[in-house]
């Protein structure tokens, strides 16, 4: 008998940087859908972010390593990042089918960003490359779409990257907004105290 395709979320982002709003929103899909892991997956560049300064792939994917290492259920995956370019998830879920043809995919994201599916590349193939799981995200509005897709009520964390940058550059806490290790990393390596979002 063949044994069971593993049920894998992939939480796409630029994570700049992670934050509990991310690790929440994966870890209640991963029990509502009942997966078996949850990657997350730094983009590397991501298209509908062009023109905006972002923090090094390095240093996202090295504070997304960090935050992974305090559930055993979460993992990174470096696909986008080593493959480089404009990150479109018609590739990154390519290229993680051909890695894990054990696994059954279901693409996160936010639950106002399926109703731009549709000017994601090659939208009509992604939703047969993976499932299209949408998260609830407080200050967003939920999506109007024909793109089939699961939704899941997360935890209402108001949390975003960008609130997290404008606060250490405004010398305000973000201890309990990131994990402790992404805090100490920031401090350490003087992440964001410089320009980015001016
Ligand atoms: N607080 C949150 N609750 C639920 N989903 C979230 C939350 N923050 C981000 N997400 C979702 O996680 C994915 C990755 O988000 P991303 O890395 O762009 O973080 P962000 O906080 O939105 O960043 P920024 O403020 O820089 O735009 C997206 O699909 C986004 O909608
Ligand atoms: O493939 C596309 O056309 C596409 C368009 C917009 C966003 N994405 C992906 O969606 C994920 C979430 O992006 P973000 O910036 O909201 O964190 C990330 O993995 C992006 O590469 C992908």
């Amino acid at each position: 008998m063949q044994a069971p395709l593993a049920r894998v979320g992939v939480l796409g982002g630029t994570f700049d940087p992670i934050h509990h709003g991310h690790l929440a929103a994966a870890s209640e899909v991963c029990a509502q859908l009942g997966l078996d892991q949850i990657l997350l997956t730094p983009a590397y560049s991501q298209p509908f972010k062009q023109g905006y300064d972002t923090e090094t792939p390095e240093h996202r994917l090295a504070m997304c390593a960090l935050a992974a290492d305090e559930d055993e259920r979460f993992a990174v995956s470096p696909v986008d990042i080593e493959r480089g370019g404009v990150t479109y998830t018609v590739d990154t879920l390519t290229d993680l089918r051909e890695q894990r043809p054990d696994a059954e995919l279901f693409f996160i994201t936010g639950a106002d960003a399926v109703a731009r599916l549709d000017e994601w590349k090659d939208a009509d193939r992604l939703t047969e490359l993976a499932t299209f799981v949408g998260v609830t995200r407080p200050g967003h509005s939920l999506a109007d779409t024909t793109r089939p897709h699961i939704l899941v009520e997360a935890p209402a964390l108001a949390i975003s990257s960008t609130d997290v940058r404008r606060r250490v550059r405004a010398g305000l806490p973000i201890r309990y907004l990131v994990p402790r290790s992404v805090a100490d990393y920031i401090a350490v390596n003087g992440l964001y105290y410089g320009g980015l979002d001016d």
